[in-house]
């Protein structure tokens, strides 16, 4: 089966929040991604709320319950008390927990298992007892993530920054992708579930998902949020000049 695909709202939360105006919507733009065919939303939500708000947590809780049951919601965070108290409250159907410090700009690593073990261990036991998928956010580092699956997590979620990051230069693109299908391999026959994020986009998404074939979901939102506004552009400016007159 082909990845599922969940759109992280952080980016449209974060074009909210230049204005005190309700636009553009978090939860308006999350229902036409579901209503579009992705199967899920994902929202990192940080201490200082620059990017999803705490509040918009219960209304797209409240969309996918009510309009699209079938859909999941995604929360993703460094499990500070605060964290698992927004995740206790709002139910998602996943949480992926993310080495973030407050003040990195975005995720940017992933999780040293070795030297996180003891701190991570009891929160996914915390998690998983409350019903919730764990997901560990994890560089792609055969060693680490044989102690994700000690830690108790369900899937790892590859970070694919690096990847991304090599749009203009294939060769460094195919080791990237080598080295995060090597670790998938990995994770896959420990039996953990593979997730991938950070930086992916329509082009260098097919080349990922036919190395890692099991590849259960990506969440993506910066280059989507991108793409959207490009090819949403003309018919906007479209609009607007009607409403003009023209
Ligand atoms: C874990 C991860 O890679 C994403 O959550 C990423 O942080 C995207 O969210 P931002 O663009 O808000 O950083
Ligand atoms: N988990 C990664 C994610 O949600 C989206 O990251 P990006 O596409 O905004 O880089």
């Amino acid at each position: 089966m082909p990845a599922k695909l969940s759109v992280n709202l952080n980016a449209i939360a974060m074009l909210r929040n230049r204005r005190d105006l309700p636009w553009p919507s978090v939860s308006g733009l999350g229902r036409i991604a579901l209503a579009a065919g992705a199967h899920g939303l994902t929202v990192h939500p940080r201490p200082d709320q620059r990017h999803t708000r705490y509040s918009d947590l219960p209304e797209l809780r409240a969309l996918i319950d009510d309009e699209f049951p079938q859909a999941e919601f995604n929360i993703e965070g460094y499990p500070a008390e605060e964290f698992l108290g927004l995740v206790e409250k709002n139910q998602p159907e996943q949480v992926t927990l993310v080495p973030d410090d407050p003040a990195q700009a975005t995720s940017d690593h992933g999780w040293d298992f070795a030297a996180n073990a003891a701190f991570l261990t009891p929160i996914v036991r915390r998690l998983k007892k409350g019903g919730f998928r764990v997901s560990l956010f994890a560089d792609p580092d055969p060693a680490g993530i044989a102690v994700a699956r000690d830690i108790g997590a369900d899937r790892i979620e590859l970070y694919t920054g690096p990847y991304g990051s090599c749009h203009s230069d294939s060769e460094k693109a195919n080791k990237e992708l080598e080295r995060l299908g090597k670790a998938a391999d990995v994770a896959l026959a420990a039996g953990l579930g593979v997730n991938a994020g950070h930086d992916l986009v329509v082009s260098n998404l097919p080349a990922l998902a036919r190395r890692i074939p099991q590849l259960a979901e990506v969440s993506i939102g910066h280059g989507l949020t991108a793409d959207a506004l490009e090819h949403g552009m003309a018919e906007t400016v479209r609009r607007f000049l009607k409403a003009c007159g023209w």
